[in-house]
């Protein structure tokens, strides 16, 4: 998968000041970014997040999903470890993009859930592929991570391409009435590890 680095620069944010790594995946054209802080490179796990797009939920305040929360915890976790590395990766809607998302949500308005509205679309309920973080990993010297995820694909995935996942840290964000059903979801079809919050919840109707 030929992921070719192309610019760095500084980026001050209201957490601290990252490094932002551009990288061009040549087969796609898709940009792919990534925020390190402090020095990433060598042995030593390093706190980091594999970050999928969400342009509504990171940019546009939507409360339907947990990303752009999860986006400003692993921000923040970062800046106050002092080293990290958050990977910025242009996989919108689990890989289906923005447009069949929004066909999704349209489905879900109306009662599937987003495993059964990605199905109806006629696309797997999660089409990401994860091979593009290996090159960026390399580039930055980071061959150890200490993963924040609830979702053991990730940490599955990253073992199989041989980075280490030294420990999983939950990155749990509290439910919303909009996305009471969505977390439900993901917990109970895609074995997201959610605790006792959102278990248990997947069948009710009400949270539509
Ligand atoms: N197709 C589809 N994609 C969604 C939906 N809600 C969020 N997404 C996308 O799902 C991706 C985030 O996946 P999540 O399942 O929230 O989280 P994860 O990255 O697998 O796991 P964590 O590391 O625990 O956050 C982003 O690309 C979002 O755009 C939805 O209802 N349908
Ligand atoms: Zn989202």
């Amino acid at each position: 998968m030929p992921v070719v680095f192309v610019a760095a620069s500084q980026l001050p944010t209201p957490f601290g000041v990252f490094t932002m790594h551009g990288f061009l995946e040549e087969a796609t054209g898709k940009e792919h970014v990534a925020l390190t802080f402090g020095d990433v490179a060598g042995d030593e796990p390093v706190l980091g997040r594999l970050h999928s797009e969400c342009l509504t939920g990171d940019a546009l305040f939507s409360l339907r999903c947990d990303c752009g929360f999860q986006l400003e915890a692993a921000l923040r976790a970062i800046a106050s470890e002092g080293r990290g590395v958050l990977l910025y990766l242009r996989q919108e809607g689990r890989g289906i993009g923005l447009l069949n998302k929004i066909r999704a949500y349209e489905l879900q308005d109306g009662g599937a859930d987003t495993v059964e509205a990605n199905e109806r679309l006629g696309f797997g309920a999660d089409q990401r592929d994860y091979a593009i973080c290996r090159p960026m990993l390399e580039h930055l010297g980071i061959r150890k991570l200490k993963l924040m995820t609830n979702n053991p694909r990730k940490v599955n995935a990253l073992g199989d391409m041989g980075i280490s996942v030294a420990t999983r840290v939950p990155l749990q964000i509290d439910h919303n009435p909009h996305n009471k059903k969505y977390l439900a979801t993901k917990a109970g079809k895609l074995g997201h590890l959610l605790g006792s919050l959102h278990q248990g919840e997947v069948e009710d109707p009400r949270d539509a």
